[in-house]
């Protein structure tokens, strides 16, 4: 079976990355699988154990580093977050094109390890619009909001590492331009 291929999907906190993932994911023609990511955080309300994330202590997360069990890890405004790499490695295995949605400093460590991976970067429409997102989620705190956005700032000038750049200014039209992309990217 043929190797599936792993996308990196990137960009600031709040610009849209799963909500764009949650279209992609509706079609089934792409063949994508979602890379659950490990993290410190404490849940939202709305959010799953081993659905959105797996949520653990932070002696959990530092042990799993420790034994070489992430592909990539970073600390992001007081939490770490990272990829657990067996997941990712049977998921490709299986032929199945694996979305990882990640921070800028975990992307750029996947880059170096797997330099044929698909790397794309959202951008938002404006810095005002995406403060606009993130306030409207209404899940973090003024502190994190602030955090969030000038961390938001220094990741957007990252956004030439990556192999494609795409606004997220219509959710429908960014998950079609991301959908074409990975139809027409060749390893
Ligand atoms: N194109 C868009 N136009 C307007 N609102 C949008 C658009 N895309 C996403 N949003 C809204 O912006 C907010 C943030 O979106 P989302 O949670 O998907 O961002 P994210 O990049 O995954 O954030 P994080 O990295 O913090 O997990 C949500 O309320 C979502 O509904
Ligand atoms: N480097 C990694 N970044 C990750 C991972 N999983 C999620 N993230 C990114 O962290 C921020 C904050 O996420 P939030 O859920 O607290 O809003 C966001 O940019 C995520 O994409 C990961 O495994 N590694």
């Amino acid at each position: 079976m043929k190797r599936g291929m792993l996308i990196i999907l990137s960009g600031p906190s709040g610009v849209g990355k799963g909500t764009v993932r949650e279209e992609l994911f509706k079609d089934e023609s792409l063949n994508l699988s979602y890379s659950i990511s490990m993290t410190t955080r404490k849940p939202r309300p709305a959010e799953t154990e081993g659905v959105d994330y797996f949520f653990v202590d932070e002696k959990t997360f530092v042990d799993k580093i420790a034994q070489g069990g992430l592909l990539e890890w970073a600390r992001f405004v007081g939490n770490y977050y990272g990829t657990p790499k067996d997941n990712v490695d049977r998921l490709l295995d299986e032929g199945k094109n694996v979305v990882l949605e990640i921070e800028v400093q975990g992307a750029l460590q996947v880059m170096k390890k797997c330099p044929d991976a698909l790397t794309i970067f959202l951008v938002p429409p404006s810095l005002e619009e995406l403060e606009r997102r993130i306030r409207g989620r209404r899940t973090e705190s003024e502190d994190i909001v602030k955090e969030r956005l000038d961390k938001a700032r220094k990741e957007i000038q990252t956004k030439d590492e990556y192999k494609y750049v795409v606004e997220n200014d219509d959710v429908h039209l960014a998950k079609d331009k991301i959908a074409k992309i990975i139809r027409e990217h060749k390893i």
